[in-house]
């Protein structure tokens, strides 16, 4: 079968359990896996969902609000600020933040009223399904089982709401809703968008849809993670392309998993053969990739 024609992600479903031997040859073939069966109650993800919708829905005076810092960390972005590694056309998206309080206080808006209540509920339900994903890879990759707690619980985890509008008649024709590029953490779990428009670039240099059934949760590979295991799981390069169809918002929530500011991004012996990277601190690898986004 022509590659074009078979799926570009491998699905698992969690229900009974991780079986790890797939998840770690998911990772490593394609950097992505789409899981489903993951327990998070699919009628409160809707309410988070519209939650999310109805923010963005608000005048723009209203969003800016909310706009924290310059690193964009937490609260609001506005529409055209950011753009990928490398790309100097911003991405057609606009977002907002949560991450870990303990590390930097969260902002809420004042309203939808449910928005807090749901967004923070989602942020820990994803907390908990990523940092599980991430124990199960301890088998396969053979390390001692608490590396990833030690490194990542109570992390720097930052779940991003992102709102791509219609595109606009006079949107720059290289500008797209988010230009290819490579997530910075551990691992990303992206629960279903509301519509297509994720790809990810394969092995054979192709551009391929990635297609998961609705209430899946789609998982992918960091730079940290494919650092510390000196590429073996691989961090993909994806992007979110322009609809081709009707042109309408889009709406998706990447959860990225981070490691502590102080955990130290070592490359596990197993994997050393000369060609790995040195050590970084989870906090000083975030903040040269902030530079590089245009965010810091
Ligand atoms: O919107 C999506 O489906 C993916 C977004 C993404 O890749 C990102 O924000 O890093
Ligand atoms: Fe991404």
């Amino acid at each position: 079968m022509d590659s074009q024609n078979t799926p570009a992600v491998p699905v698992l479903s969690i229900r009974d359990g991780i079986d790890a031997d797939a998840l770690y040859k998911a990772l490593t073939d394609t950097g992505f896996v789409v899981i489903t069966d993951h327990g998070i109650d699919l009628s409160r993800l809707e309410d988070a969902y519209r939650a999310v919708e109805d923010f963005f829905a608000l005048p723009t005076e209203e969003k800016e609000k909310y706009v924290v810092g310059k690193d964009g960390q937490r609260g609001y972005t506005a529409f055209g600020r950011e753009n990928a590694k490398g790309n100097d056309v911003p991405d057609l998206k606009e977002f907002w933040h949560v991450g870990r309080e303990s590390i930097a206080p969260n902002v809420w808006p004042e309203r939808p009223e449910a928005f807090e209540r749901e967004v923070a509920w989602l942020y820990d339900e994803l907390d908990r399904v990523g940092l599980d994903i991430l124990r199960a890879l301890t088998k396969p990759l053979d390390v001692a089982e608490d590396t990833f707690d030690r490194m990542a619980a109570g992390g720097n985890s930052v779940l991003r709401l992102l709102h791509y509008p219609p595109v606009a008649e006079d949107a720059d024709p290289k500008a797209v809703r988010a230009a290819a590029h490579e997530d910075i953490n551990l691992i990303t779990l992206l629960v279903s968008a509301s519509s297509a428009g994720l790809e990810l670039l394969d092995r054979d240099g192709n551009w391929r849809a990635v297609e998961a059934p609705a209430n899946a949760i789609i998982a992918d590979a960091g730079d940290m993670l494919a650092r510390i295991t000196n590429q073996r799981i691989p961090a993909t390069t994806h992007r979110v392309v322009n609809p081709e169809g009707p042109n309408i918002s889009r709406y998706s929530m990447p959860f990225f998993l981070h490691p502590k500011p102080e955990a130290v991004l070592s490359v596990f012996p197993q994997f050393r053969d000369g060609t790995e990277m040195d050590d970084i601190t989870g906090g000083e690898f975030l903040a040269e990739r902030l530079r590089e986004i245009g965010l810091s």
